[in-house]
């Protein structure tokens, strides 16, 4: 525990330190008095806030050189934002040579000088466009055999390029140099779905090159990852607890061959699970073959009549791989029990937070599709087989378990409809909670997909959607998931002069948003033969290069390059110098991906390459699962098929093991 405050306090004496050395405008407002993970602009902790591991600055006045010392003594720094400063000088050695940064985003500045002929060895991003940097590009950039992205656009650079190879590389961009001599033949061969752009003044040239992904090194560890037992907890005598038997009136399901009375079950000695909104749960040991999880429920809310009918309908869902059945129930006044099947792999929650040590497994992301998908289509099972009525109704991490197939397991269906509503206050559950669950207190088949949207934000980002003290900004995932990808842009994407006024971010952005929707739809094609001005193939819609006719659908995807055109600042133009603008909606694609993806995603999938795209719909099917409005929302048979999707992309690009 000191270890960890002195860390975050040296962290906080570090960045003041910044603070106070570099003018800076009045949105900074790091005090010492403030909590640096929860309060303070633009920085990032891990997720036990622990150390700092992203500054992100953008547009907010930076003025004059990065001191040493300061930044650089952030020991756990792995991202870096400057950019839309006014920073000049050069960059600091300790910046330099910092172990864990590996994105570091400086553009829109004015550094000066040479390019540094080192940079953090585990440098992914390095973005040093838009500055004032001068001499040649040093061809020890070849050492950074990590980039995936290398921007120097926009600066004085001089001088050959480098026949350099980068294996990794996606994003390069040169242009607006004064770069001599010819593309060294390294960079006309580099592929694997790199856009490389290279502006010269001898020659000029754009070289955008496709070919598939190579994703050899992608190869993720298929992940079955060890999941950790749940904490040891103390063991009980189960039996003595329970109270006001009256009989042996156990009521197993068909298709169960247990064989044990309720008294086998209060002579076993169990070990408390935990304890959930619903009530207590335990390990019963009955033999050593036989372990069953007994929940005791406490707030039931209905009589014996409505339990028992609840309990048919839940006894009559078809046994499916990805379903925890419920084998067992008792009722009496003062006692109502429920049996299922002890799962020893243990619950997605603790797979996904449990054992944050140095000795934990990360949960790939194979690991991740694989547990979804199968959560996604247990909870389709129970809408299918339940009836338009019958929902989950406490959707979330730690009723979700892993069967033996690594695939996703949904337990405690239909209990939410027996329960005081809120099951207590637990505050473990609001977090998945839709809207209009949380104002109408009535559950749908549209409400577990909102749960299960909110699940899948929580797989992808590895953040809770907790509501307990210490952690009140993790309360509303998809909320948060929007607020950072809106921030992390939105500088970035829109025009500099747009930038300039104040508080039209909304608005902006709702406006970007058309713009993109318009890049869509094929419909009700009319004869129009398109000319082959370079000047209008930008604002083109893809089937109109192809098939050359043009539509309503197609005047749309115009207009809406015209508004990108008007948000950005840049023109849709295929001439000589300006290839790289020749895409408009590509171009606000990438860079928006590009921005939010480190930030958004957890820290633990960063670690495997070439899984952005798929990641980035997934979140997308997260995010269409969580809209407030519940006739927006797909339903979860539509769910498994976009997850399958996925699935099915992810096999078809990535080379099989053997
Ligand atoms: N069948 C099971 N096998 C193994 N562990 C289980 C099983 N059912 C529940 N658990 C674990 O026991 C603990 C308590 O579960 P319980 O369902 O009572 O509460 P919860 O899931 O935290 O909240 P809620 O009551 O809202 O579902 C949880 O950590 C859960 O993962």
């Amino acid at each position: 525990m000191v270890a960890v405050f002195s860390n975050l306090n040296s962290n906080k004496l570090a960045l003041l330190a910044f603070a106070d050395a570099v003018p800076h405008g009045p949105k900074l407002n790091w005090t010492n008095a403030t909590n640096i993970c929860t309060s303070w602009l633009g920085i990032v902790c891990d997720s036990n806030g622990t150390r700092v591991y992203a500054v992100r600055l953008p547009s907010v006045g930076l003025t004059g050189p990065i001191p040493p010392n300061t930044l650089g003594r952030l020991e756990s720094l792995e991202i870096l934002s400057l950019r839309l400063n006014r920073l000049t000088g050069s960059l600091p050695s300790d910046i330099l040579s910092h172990p864990s940064l590996n994105r570091l985003f400086l553009h829109h500045n004015n550094f000066s000088g040479n390019i540094p002929t080192s940079f953090p060895p585990q440098i992914t991003v390095l973005d040093l466009s838009f500055n004032s940097f001068t001499g040649r590009i040093p061809s020890s950039i070849q050492n950074l055999t990590r980039l995936t992205s290398l921007k120097l656009q926009n600066n004085s650079l001089s001088g050959p390029i480098p026949n350099i190879t980068f294996s990794r590389l996606r994003n390069l961009n040169i242009s607006y140099n004064f770069l001599t001599g010819s593309i060294p033949s390294s960079l006309k061969t580099v592929g694997g779905g790199v856009v490389i752009t290279l502006l010269v003044v001898l020659l000029l040239y754009c070289c955008l090159k496709k070919k598939r992904r190579n994703r050899d090194e992608a190869r993720v560890r298929k992940g079955k990852s060890s999941l950790g037992e749940m904490g040891e907890k103390p063991m009980e005598e189960f039996g003595s607890e329970v109270q006001g038997i009256e009989d042996n009136k156990m009521v197993f399901f068909g298709g169960c061959s247990y064989n044990f009375d309720l008294e086998d079950l209060l002579r076993s000695s169990a070990e408390v699970l935990g304890k959930g909104s619903y009530g207590s749960a335990y390990k019963a040991a009955l033999d050593e073959s036989v372990i069953v999880v007994v929940k005791r429920l406490k707030e039931v809310a209905v009589g014996q009549k409505e339990f028992e009918q609840q309990m048919e309908i839940i006894g009559r869902i078809d046994p499916h791989p990805n379903v925890v059945p419920l084998r067992a129930y008792y009722y009496s006044k003062d006692e109502k029990l429920l049996v299922y099947d002890y799962i020893s792999t243990g619950s997605l929650l603790t797979l996904l937070h449990g054992n944050r040590g140095a000795s934990r497994t990360p949960v790939d992301w194979e690991a991740r599709v694989t547990i979804a998908l199968g959560a996604a289509r247990g909870i389709a099972h129970i809408h299918a087989s339940g009836g338009p009525t019958f929902v989950h109704g406490n959707i979330k991490s730690s009723n979700i378990f892993i069967n033996d197939d690594g695939e996703g397991c949904i337990s405690d269906s239909g209990l939410a409809l027996l329960v005081n509503f809120p099951p207590s206050t637990s505050r473990y559950t609001v977090g998945y909670r839709a809207p209009e669950v949380l104002e109408i207190r009535k559950h749908t088949h549209k409400s577990d997909v909102y749960s299960f949207g909110v699940l899948l934000l929580e797989m992808l980002t590895g953040k809770q959607p907790l509501q307990s003290p210490g952690r009140e900004d993790m309360v509303d995932l998809p909320k948060w998931v929007q607020s950072v990808v809106r921030e992390e842009w939105t500088a970035e994407v829109f025009d500099i002069e747009l930038m300039k006024f104040h508080n039209i971010e909304e608005e902006m952005v709702q406006m970007l948003q058309i713009g993109c929707i318009s890049d869509s739809g094929l419909a009700l094609l009319v004869n129009f033969p398109p000319s082959t001005s370079r000047y209008t193939v930008g604002y083109r819609a893809p089937e109109v290069l192809e098939i050359r006719k043009h539509t309503h659908k197609s005047d749309v995807y115009s207009f809406g390059v015209l508004l990108l055109e008007m948000l950005t600042g840049k023109q849709p133009l295929q001439s000589p110098g300006r290839e790289d603008m020749v895409d408009l909606p590509k171009w606000v694609q990438s860079v928006v991906r590009e921005e939010w993806t480190a930030e958004v995603f957890d820290i633990e999938l960063m670690k495997f390459h070439n899984i952005e795209e798929e990641m980035v719909q997934m979140l997308q099917i997260g995010m269409a699962c969580v809209v407030p409005a519940q006739d927006m929302r797909p339903t979860m048979d539509e769910v498994v098929k976009m997850i399958e999707e996925v699935q099915v992309s992810d096999s078809e690009t990535r080379p099989s093991s053997d």
